[in-house]
């Protein structure tokens, strides 16, 4: 260790964004810190919870309720008092943190969650889109910034390091969680999961979905004609009546007789369906309903254990109950299924369970029910800190100037490979990416004046600089919001006001005739108080290292990629072992990892 010599030459001193508190960013706000990153913007929406504690290092009991970002920024100032932290409590999608802001960075570090961001390594997890549209609106704001990004993602034992070269969108991303198909789910599940999806998106959404999802479910199955297929939907049929005896004292009885007896006695009834399965058994509510006894649960039920069947039976009468009167007041929009919801967990636990008791499934914890149904991968604190290690060493080299010996660099804990570290070279990004490839513009706008306004600047001008990407016609999107083209000229009249077009919206011009290049144009809004718009044209920036030094890089690992046809041999070392700081440590410390070898941090799976 050498101390008080940060990882960068010293003569640098980058501005760095820091893009979410959690797991990931606590250690990287830490090691930013103490390897001599002395200017430091850390924005987090989020307010510390217990359960974060196990792994947030920067937060104590103390701070639960408080914000990460400004917890964690008080709590890091103590370990480096001359760096200058700003903790701001908010969401980086806010308007005011427009491209004109992430321009004020030399680097952006992203630490959001624990998504695997674009590697096939990784599972998906539920929050997936919300997850993904956050990504691609970091990774979009710091293209038009042109500052460089480095991308941090963990998932239970596996994570990465990336998006220094090849953008978030230069790979194809998971678009669905894990899909099973439908008649295993409805007719023949033969593990717990195939039960807790079928309690979760089936008979949760049929008793307590809102109608348009339990008529989503209905159109899928009209579709269908084989003799399984027709079962399914006469039960979906049977299913509604029952619905319609909500009030009744009776319903329980008749969702429970229905779901766990009869539509089983029904596939039963389809012999060919069970010449190689094991067949079911049907359960009757009087199996378990006890006469003169309030069938109510314990008190004393723990979470953790697998319930006897009559407990599963009763808990699941009174979530039941209880789920039915909230969806008394919410009738049009429905319920949607948390997992935190302790009502919505019972139930589908327990009907997970009962289904499972049915098929000769073994049945689980509501515990570990919660963790299926939400999808949850557990967040191990050594992946947070192996995977935050390296982003810094990335980020180092990238200031340093040292942009080739940038790595990908992946983790992933068993599987087929013998080292659970590896590296990838950084890889040209995707020539057809619309993202990186895109020319970006930031469009200065008073929002009083009308979209005409626009797009006669854009004709003007643009449509003369560069007609290889506008062509002769073009059409104005935000989003999927067509705005305008040649033929929908509606919007003209409008203000943006109107419009709804407002700070950090990003509009997209396409050009109506096919092009040879990747035509995307995007354009990052920004107010403007003068009466007049501007569009003013970005060119690269003055920072530390732009995204146009990381464009030339990139063209050099292409010729020598293509020069060498194979890329660079990765060679063994051991991991070098680092002091864990104390809190109160008030001293610059640098890692001792040469930024000049281009050796793998390699550890033996053993
Ligand atoms: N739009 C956003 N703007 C700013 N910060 C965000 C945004 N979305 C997510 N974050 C933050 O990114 C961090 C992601 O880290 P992580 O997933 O480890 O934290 P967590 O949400 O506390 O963990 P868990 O999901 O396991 O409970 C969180 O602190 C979260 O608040
Ligand atoms: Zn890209």
């Amino acid at each position: 260790m050498t101390e008080n010599a940060p990882l960068y030459p010293k003569n640098k001193s980058p501005k760095t964004l820091l893009i979410g508190a959690g797991g990931v960013g606590c250690e990287v706000l830490k090691n930013l810190a103490i390897t001599g990153f002395d200017n430091i913007t850390v924005i987090d929406l989020d307010h510390i919870e217990l359960s974060n504690l196990n792994r947030q290092f920067l937060f104590r009991n103390k701070h639960i309720g408080q914000s990460k970002a400004l917890i964690a920024t008080e709590t890091v100032k103590k370990m480096n008092p001359s760096a200058k932290i700003i903790g701001i409590n908010d969401n980086i999608k806010s308007p005011q943190f427009d491209v004109e802001w992430f321009s004020s960075f030399d680097i952006v570090v992203n630490a959001l969650d624990n998504l695997g961001t674009y590697s096939n390594i990784f599972h998906h997890i539920l929050p997936l889109c919300i997850l993904l549209k956050l990504s691609r609106h970091v990774n979009m704001m710091c293209q038009a910034a042109d500052i460089p990004l480095i991308e941090t993602g963990t998932a239970g034992y596996t994570g990465q390091t990336s998006g220094i070269t090849e953008c978030f969108e230069c790979q194809p991303k998971p678009t669905e969680q894990k899909v099973y198909p439908v008649c295993t789910i409805r007719n023949t599940p033969t593990a717990l999961i195939h039960c807790v999806v079928w309690a979760k998106d089936y008979l949760f959404i049929q008793l307590f979905g809102g109608e348009s999802a339990k008529n989503k479910e209905v159109d899928m199955e009209l579709d269908q004609d084989n003799q399984e297929e027709m079962a399914m939907m006469k039960e979906s049929q049977k299913l509604k009546t029952i619905l319609e005896c909500m009030d009744s004292s009776d319903f329980g009885k008749m969702i429970f007789d229905s779901m766990f007896g009869n539509n089983i006695n029904e596939l039963l009834s389809m012999e060919d369906m069970w010449k190689n399965r094991t067949k079911p058994n049907p359960i009757f509510y009087n199996d378990y309903y006890v006469p003169n006894s309030d069938n109510k649960p314990s008190e004393s039920l723990d979470d953790k254990e697998v319930l006897s069947t009559v407990e599963t039976f009763r808990l699941w009468l009174s979530s039941l109950e209880k789920l039915k009167n909230t969806y008394k007041d919410n009738k049009i929009n429905g319920l949607t299924f948390d997992k935190d919801d302790k009502d919505a967990l019972e139930f589908v636990g327990c009907s997970a369970n009962l289904r499972a008791i049915v098929f000769g499934i073994s049945c689980q914890s509501l515990f570990q029910i919660k963790a299926m149904a939400g999808n949850i991968i557990p967040a191990i604190a050594t992946t947070n800190a192996i995977v935050a290690g390296v982003a810094v060493v990335q980020a180092s080299k990238i200031i340093s100037g040292q942009l080739e010996k940038c790595k990908t660099v992946y983790f992933a804990y068993g599987g087929r490979r013998p080292q659970f570290m590896y590296k990838e070279p950084l890889l040209p990004p995707n020539k057809k990416c619309t993202v990186c490839q895109a020319f970006y513009y930031t469009v200065s706008i008073n929002f009083k004046l009308l979209l005409s306004d626009l797009i006669a600047l854009v004709s003007k001008t643009l449509s003369k600089e560069i007609p290889e990407r506008i062509g002769e016609d073009f059409s104005l999107l935000e989003g999927n919001r067509i705005l305008y083209d040649p033929d929908f000229d509606d919007n003209l009249g409008k203000s943006f006001e109107e419009l709804g077009i407002k700070q950090n919206s990003i509009l997209t011009i396409e050009p109506e005739t096919d092009l040879d290049t990747v035509n995307t144009i995007i354009l990052c809004i920004v107010p403007s108080t003068e009466n007049s718009l501007e569009i003013k044209i970005k060119q690269g920036n003055n920072k530390i290292v732009s995204n146009q030094d990381i464009k030339e890089t990139k063209k050099r690992i292409d010729v020598d990629n293509a020069t060498n046809g194979k890329r660079p041999k990765e060679s063994k070392s051991t991991l070098k072992s680092v002091d864990e700081p104390e809190f109160k440590k008030a001293k610059i410390i640098s890692i001792d990892i040469p930024l000049d070898s281009d050796e793998t941090i390699i550890i033996k799976d053993d």
